[in-house]
């Protein structure tokens, strides 16, 4: 049983570096058998998973934040290794979603124990996501975000993100499909998710599973600007559910259309990605968990 670390060096500010020496002694402890990758660039991750689809590693490990994992998820999928999650990143929301724990050494303790569940991902027009796609408001917030998360807490990056993006946002009018159902919506955002988390620690989709098969949809309305300021520290918590503006629906396939632009936000990256057509993919991938 073999393990391969996928690690990016500048995850969570540099954290994913510091994490190298303790991966040596908690694998040597634990007498396992371990390679360590380092990625130099976007991109990396993606292609070393890819790559080890036909060498002789069991476990696949991200060793960064959701960023990382979403790589390493799209390079590995289809072939037989478990993954493994270390969080080192600045937001780790699908870590979060698994309680693996933020304490490293105790992260690494779990993957040498190697109980796993096999847990569903997501499909965007044939490429994977792990925790969630979102679009509108959304997508433009991850953008800002992005832009100074290198500098701050991804909590602060984000609050500052909604603040720049507010200023820009129009609602959007767009047909969500779900399970052939169709809903005409005039939105501020939509959450696809197959995780609880986004933005680092927000409850998005409280009720999410990520074996159910199925996705938690969360539609904002149109609403005013203030009130969705008011509305958007209520995430943290999950409970922006209760404002009557916040329908949650549960569905497998969902297909967005717009006649407006649309950017993807995709486990935190941004794509733009037309049609949109997300499906959950059943129990797709096997991961290492306490
Ligand atoms: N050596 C590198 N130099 C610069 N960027 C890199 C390098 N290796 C990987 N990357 C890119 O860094 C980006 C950010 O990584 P990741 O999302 O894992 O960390 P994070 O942003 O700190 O965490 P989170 O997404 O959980 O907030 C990814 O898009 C990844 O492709």
């Amino acid at each position: 049983m073999s393990y391969l670390f996928i690690v990016n060096p500048v995850a969570g500010k540099g954290n994913g570096s510091k994490i190298i020496p303790i991966i040596k002694e908690v694998m040597d402890t634990y007498k396992c058998t371990y390679e360590i990758k380092i990625t130099e660039k976007i991109g990396d991750a993606k292609l070393f998973a890819e790559e080890a689809k036909t060498k002789n590693f069991s476990i696949i490990v991200s060793v960064g934040g959701d960023g990382t994992l979403h790589e390493v998820v799209n390079g590995m999928v289809g072939g037989l290794q478990k993954l493994g999650v270390i969080p080192a990143g600045t937001g780790n929301d699908f870590a979060r979603t698994l309680n693996i724990s933020f304490n490293l050494r105790e992260a690494l303790e779990i993957l040498a124990k190697k109980k796993s569940i096999p847990v569903d991902i997501g499909r965007l027009n044939g490429k994977h996501f792990v925790n969630f796609c979102s679009i509108g408001l959304d997508a433009l917030i991850a953008q800002e975000a992005n832009k100074i998360k290198k500098y701050f807490s991804s909590t602060y990056s984000y609050v500052i993100g909604v603040i720049k993006a507010l200023g820009k946002f129009k609602s959007l009018k767009v047909d969500l499909i779900i399970d052939g159902i169709k809903y005409n919506e005039e939105i501020m955002l939509i959450a696809v998710c197959n995780g609880a988390y986004y933005g680092g620690g927000m409850k998005i989709a409280p009720n999410a599973e990520v074996f159910d098969g199925q996705f938690d949809i969360c539609v904002v309305r149109k609403m005013s600007k203030l009130k969705l300021l008011f509305l958007f520290p209520t995430i943290f918590k999950g409970e922006h559910v209760k404002y009557k503006e916040v329908k949650m629906y549960r569905g497998k396939d969902v297909q967005i259309f717009s006649a407006e632009n649309m950017n993807v936000n995709a486990d935190g990256e941004i794509i733009d990605n037309r049609p949109i057509k997300f499906e959950a993919v059943n129990k797709k991938i096997e991961v290492i968990v306490p």
